[in-house]
């Protein structure tokens, strides 16, 4: 006989479509130690919403995974789907969530018609009717391969029929473990641009979890960072990407938007201005500022002439932001005006050094 069901501990209207609270989780380890994955984590994920959790190896992404798909139960903490104790509802609760990873584990000796019509039947009873399975197969582009088995297919293939089987069982949460891990830029951003649309399409939550920066950028406007099993950082991709709090952050912001200080210049970099040298600012702008002509009015304004030493202009989880790396004069009074300036105009201006 199921448990019966307890209600988390504040109203179902009020709650996010998934909240974990205050998560520990420890392994036990086989010398008899304790290996801690998680560390007090709590995070909100209203219904609709795209999340993407990073993090470097190790940090605790699929941990937090497997807990939040109710796989797992956490040592200490809640949570909480549609407003029920995962932990206390079991099976029940569950059944509104799916779970992929690089891996999936498709049957053999069946088409990827049978396949996905199979879990539609299972899944179809009390389900929100979700993408009708002709509408499934369009988005995914699998019309052409529905009566060929699994190991006939590419890898990408393979994840796109096990991305289709998640799907028909009509899930609220899909959470998402290093999916596109392996897959050619083409075939990743192609299941990216399928993801986007469903969500679009149903409403569909999705918990992305990935070290893809671009898989990030791409899907998801907001984004939380794990660091050492603590939940570091989080924001809109756009802001996390521009103004990067935390060092974990930095390395991962660094490398999705490539506008780092080239190693020529790094080696030259002092910490004191000298005569008619240059200074090396990082300037970082998102939403409405990124599209501002700040720079252009600054430099005009103070005779201020700025060069762009490297940067990275784009969209995040549909947010226009922009880093920029630019060598500009640093003598005195300018130098400070045209910092104010530009920092009055809200955008997050670092000084990285000087050079001669
Ligand atoms: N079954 C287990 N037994 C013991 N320790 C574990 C187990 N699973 C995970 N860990 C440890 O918990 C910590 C978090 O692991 P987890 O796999 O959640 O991190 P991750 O961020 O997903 O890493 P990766 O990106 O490498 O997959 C690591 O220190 C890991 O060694």
């Amino acid at each position: 006989m199921n448990a019966p069901l307890r209600l988390a501990p504040t109203p179902i209207f009020a709650e996010p479509l998934l909240r974990l609270q205050d998560l520990h989780m420890s392994y036990a380890l086989r010398d008899g130690g304790e290996r801690l994955a998680l560390a007090g984590v709590s995070l909100d994920l209203p219904a609709g919403e795209v999340l993407a959790l990073i993090g470097s190896c190790g940090s605790g992404k699929s941990t937090l995974a497997q807990l939040a798909a109710g796989l797992a139960a956490p040592t200490a903490g809640l949570v909480a789907f549609e407003g029920l104790d995962i932990a206390a509802a079991g099976p029940r609760a569950r059944r509104g969530i799916a779970i992929l990873d690089a891996s999936p584990d498709l049957p053999c000796g069946r088409t990827l018609r049978d396949i996905v019509a199979e879990r539609r039947a299972v899944c179809a009873h009390g389900q929100a009717p979700g993408l009708e399975l002709a509408r499934l197969f369009e988005l995914l582009d699998m019309e052409a391969d529905l009566d060929r088995y699994p190991d006939e297919l590419s890898e990408g293939g393979r994840r796109r029929a096990a991305l289709a089987r998640a799907l028909a069982g009509n899930p609220r949460l899909l959470i998402l473990d290093e999916v596109t891990a392996g897959l050619d830029p083409e075939v990743a951003g192609f299941f990216l641009t399928a993801l986007t649309r469903v969500n679009a399409e149903t409403g569909l939550t999705i918990l992305l979890i990935t070290h893809d920066m671009t898989a990030v950028t791409a899907i998801a406007p907001r984004v939380a960072v794990l660091d050492g099993g603590r939940l570091v950082e989080q924001g809109s991709t756009a802001r996390v990407l521009a103004r990067p709090e935390h060092p974990v952050t930095r390395r991962f912001a660094a490398a999705a938007t490539g506008a780092t200080l080239p190693p020529f210049l790094a080696e030259k970099l002092q910490d004191e201005p000298t005569p008619r040298g240059r200074a090396l600012i990082r300037l970082a702008f998102e939403g409405v500022s990124a599209t501002r002509p700040v720079l252009t009015s600054v430099a005009r304004e103070l005779g201020f002439d700025l060069g762009i030493v490297a940067g990275s202009l784009g969209a995040a989880g549909g947010e226009p932001y922009g880093v920029l790396i630019v060598a500009a004069p640093c003598d005195e009074p300018y130098f400070t005006a045209a910092v104010e300036r530009l920092e009055d105009a809200e955008l997050a201006v670092e000084v990285l050094g000087f050079v001669a």
